[in-house]
């Protein structure tokens, strides 16, 4: 079984929501993201989504794509993202999803990328702007690499390519709670539920929801039905609001661990 794999199934076992935080590789810089691996992990993260950055992150809002920006003045590219995961694997074996866009990817060069992401530890790749019917040379490089091709689906997927892309899922879905960017509106648990339990009947893999979770209770909300819970622009913020100082890595442990806390049995 892949990492991702076993941490859906101890938390199943367990009858636990995964809690997958997002924050951006390199904001405010790679030593400082090393740690914060480090600190969710600790502290209730049961898999990260780690954002590769990127200059035209045309799906993300103000927050995360401030933190793209902070990252890429930071000096972080691909390499040093994937020299980042190596390193944090020496001791951490939380699952680490990079997510981003296919610009850096590609430009890196497919192949070179899976192998190079494999041999450092990446579990999954979700790349925001490539269709799943445009990935398929991606996605056979990945699959040889052991590595997830994580899917989206959002209210505006047609029922029939949701069906056809929830059959195919590899790792978990991530189902988008509401059209727009990241980051900007609240969600209303209730009105996405009956969307996630329709698509768990259609897969055989964990169902994960995000955008617009932002607090414990909203969490706890969305835990009651999906299988894991993302939460990325609250973090992000808190990091924003946190760089250099000593209060970083306790806010986000203490925040973390309030979010953990609605998410178990
Ligand atoms: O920021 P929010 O509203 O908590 O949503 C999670 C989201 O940030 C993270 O999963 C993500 C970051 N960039 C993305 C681009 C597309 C889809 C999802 C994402």
């Amino acid at each position: 079984m892949t990492r991702i794999e076993t941490t859906f199934a101890a938390l199943k076992k367990k009858q636990e929501t995964a809690l997958i935080p997002f924050l951006t590789a390199g904001d405010p810089d790679i030593t400082t993201t090393a740690k914060l691996i480090r600190t969710l992990a600790e502290n209730g993260a049961d898999l990260i989504e780690l954002g590769v950055p990127f200059s035209d992150p045309m799906a993300d809002g103000p927050t995360i794509q401030a933190a793209s920006e902070r990252a890429l003045a930071a000096g972080t590219t691909v390499e040093k993202v994937l020299q980042l995961v190596a390193e944090v694997r020496t001791d951490c074996q939380v699952p680490l999803v990079l997510m981003g866009y296919y610009n850096p990817v590609f430009r890196y060069g497919v192949e070179r990328f899976a192998t190079a992401a494999a041999a450092a530890g990446v579990d999954g790749l979700l790349l925001v702007d490539l269709p799943p019917e445009e990935a398929g040379e991606i996605s056979g490089v990945l699959k040889k690499a052991g590595i997830a091709m994580i899917t989206l689906l959002a209210p505006t997927t047609p029922p029939e390519r949701m069906q056809r892309l929830a059959a195919a899922a590899e790792g978990y879905l991530y189902y988008v709670s509401m059209t727009g960017v990241t980051g900007t509106q609240k969600i209303t648990p209730d009105d996405i539920r009956a969307a996630v339990e329709n698509i768990q009947g259609m897969t055989e893999v964990p169902v994960g929801v995000g955008f617009g979770i932002t607090t414990a209770e909203d969490a706890k909300a969305v835990g009651e039905f999906a299988d894991g819970v993302v939460v990325g622009s609250a973090l992000v913020k808190i990091i924003a609001d946190n760089a250099g100082s000593d209060q970083l890595l306790p806010r986000v442990a203490t925040f973390i661990t309030e979010l953990k806390q609605g998410l178990l049995a």
